[in-house]
């Protein structure tokens, strides 16, 4: 089984429409319609090769998906269809066995599980770990961290040893991670598992599409 994937009528039709929803939309996001979109993968599959048998495994197929910039979708489906996979193939962290892909730049991928992401002592650490790669002052390294630890309501705790946080704290941490380094593209995978539905559509529209869009 594959993700069942969010769709509208702007967008071409996919195998999957009757179960897809979105979680929501950015207000902004109609006159963005028109503009290129941010993600477009055509009949992606993703298949491995388990070992010492060597049976081929196909854990994607004909998978296909068009978000323009502004929007906020989600993929739906039972354990195991394929739902991180596709987001790895979308962050690049795994190369797809056939299909093309187009996903803007730059692009962040928090992960499932926020143990394997965060990585440095401390919450102000982590979150300016990611900018080495750019050439900004100190400064500017400063300005990106404390707003994107306020856009993710943790500035109070950039000191904090990040072995001291919650789980859902450290979601946080990656997410802001992802926003200092003002990425066009946020691929998130299960990421608010421990809120409730209301609860998560008030956050993604605060904490995410507020900073992403702004
Ligand atoms: N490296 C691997 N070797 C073997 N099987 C794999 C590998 N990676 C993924 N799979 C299998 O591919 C399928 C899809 O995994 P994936 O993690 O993408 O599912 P998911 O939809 O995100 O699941 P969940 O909702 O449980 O997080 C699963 O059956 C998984 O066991």
């Amino acid at each position: 089984m594959s993700p069942h994937l969010a769709t509208s009528s702007s967008l071409a039709p996919f195998p999957y429409p009757s179960k897809a929803r979105p979680l929501l939309r950015a207000s902004r996001s109609t006159p963005a319609i028109a503009a290129s979109p941010a993600i477009e993968a055509r009949n992606l599959r993703f298949s491995i090769s388990t070992r010492p048998e060597g049976k081929l495994v196909h854990i994607l197929k004909n998978c296909s998906l068009c978000v323009h910039p502004g929007q906020l979708w989600m993929l739906l489906g039972p354990n195991g269809c394929g739902k991180s996979t596709l987001l790895k193939l979308l962050a690049g962290l795994l190369n797809p066995t056939d299909g093309t892909m187009h996903v803007n730049r730059p692009r962040s991928f928090v992960f499932q599980n926020p143990d394997h992401q965060v990585v440095m002592p401390t919450v102000e650490a982590d979150v300016a770990f990611g900018l080495g790669k750019f050439s900004l002052t100190l400064n500017e390294v400063r300005s990106r961290v404390s707003k994107a630890l306020d856009a993710v309501g943790m500035l109070e705790y950039s000191q904090r040893p990040i072995q001291t946080l919650s789980g859902g704290q450290k979601q946080r941490v990656a997410i802001a991670g992802a926003l200092a380094e003002a990425c066009k593209v946020l691929l998130l995978d299960e990421l608010t598992t421990f809120l409730d539905e209301n609860d998560q559509e008030q956050w993604m529209n605060r904490c995410i599409l507020g900073p992403l869009l702004n």
